[in-house]
């Protein structure tokens, strides 16, 4: 059982979606918040909007740039214990594996993996001292089924699951939990800011991410898991939540399905 009050809870993705419930639900609930996402003025306004303002500390980073971002965090965070570890930050993609630049790719994984490998290097070291700790990736349902438009995020998303899955196997012999969240449609700003073929954002919303749960009931979904030490779990409503489920049991079924949608 992993509690939240009075510990120290590092969350990327701070600024925005998911992770802003997560930082309002987190510090209504106690904890001691450092807050990252890439624009610091924008983090230190959420700082101070928070409950117990003095108690949480902003750390900007650029995940895009995962070694520089790693290397500020090592020295911004020497000094500092971290109980919870929340890589919550991601970019979500919107086009067809034809069309799509690298570079593209290469975004998708500097984010969505590489960016969740460099910041578990800088507090597995601390938690394994500590003898204790937690580390949550939000990774997505795209991270156990594939479907349309999402290549490069999807293969991220899988990549980070399997690396969540060693990385239990690893740390369980040093008390460090490790869970992976794998979240439906929530209704947040993932599919505007979603990468296009050339790299630019989509710029509009998708009508199944509107209709998604809201980022407040997926941040309490999240906050549930971690407290009950939970290996993985999916968060969401309707066909996205079930998808894992029906491909484990009915694979052809969810390859019809995945072929005739749009997204
Ligand atoms: N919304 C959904 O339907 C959904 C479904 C499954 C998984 N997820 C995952 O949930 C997480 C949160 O996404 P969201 O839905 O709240 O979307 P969002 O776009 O509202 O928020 C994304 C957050 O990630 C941060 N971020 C993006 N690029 C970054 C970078 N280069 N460096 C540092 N921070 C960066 C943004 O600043 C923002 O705070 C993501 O990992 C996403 O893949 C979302």
């Amino acid at each position: 059982m992993t509690a939240i009050k009075d510990k120290t809870i590092w969350l990327t993705g701070a600024s925005s979606g998911i992770g802003l419930a997560l930082a309002q639900q987190l510090a209504d609930a106690g904890a001691a918040l450092i807050l990252t996402s890439r624009r610091e003025q924008q983090l230190e306004e959420l700082r101070q909007a928070l409950p117990n303002s003095d108690k949480h500390r902003v750390l900007a980073l650029d995940l895009s740039q995962p070694e520089t971002a790693q290397a500020a965090a090592e020295q911004a965070l020497a000094d500092t214990r971290v109980d919870i570890l929340i890589n919550n930050a991601g970019v979500s993609q919107r086009s067809k594996a034809l069309d799509t630049d690298l570079s593209v790719y290469r975004q998708l994984m500097e984010i969505d993996y590489f960016g969740v490998v460099a910041l578990n290097q800088v507090v597995m070291p601390k938690m394994i001292e500590q003898g204790s700790g937690h580390i949550v990736t939000v990774a997505s349902v795209a991270g156990k089924v594939g479907s349309k438009l999402r290549s490069g995020y999807s293969g991220a998303k899988f990549a980070v699951v399997g690396y969540m899955d060693c990385l239990r196997a690893e740390m369980a012999e040093h008390n460090v939990q490790v869970t992976s969240i794998l979240p439906g449609f929530v209704n947040t700003q993932i599919a505007i800011n979603a990468l296009q073929a050339d790299g630019k954002q989509q710029g509009h919303n998708d009508p199944e991410i509107e209709q998604g749960i809201s980022a407040d009931e997926c941040a309490a979904g999240i906050i549930q898991a971690i407290q009950a030490d939970k290996a993985e779990a999916i968060i969401g409503k309707g066909l996205s939540a079930l998808a894992p489920t029906l491909k484990r049991f009915f694979p052809g079924l969810v390859r019809r399905i995945t072929a005739k949608r749009e997204g």
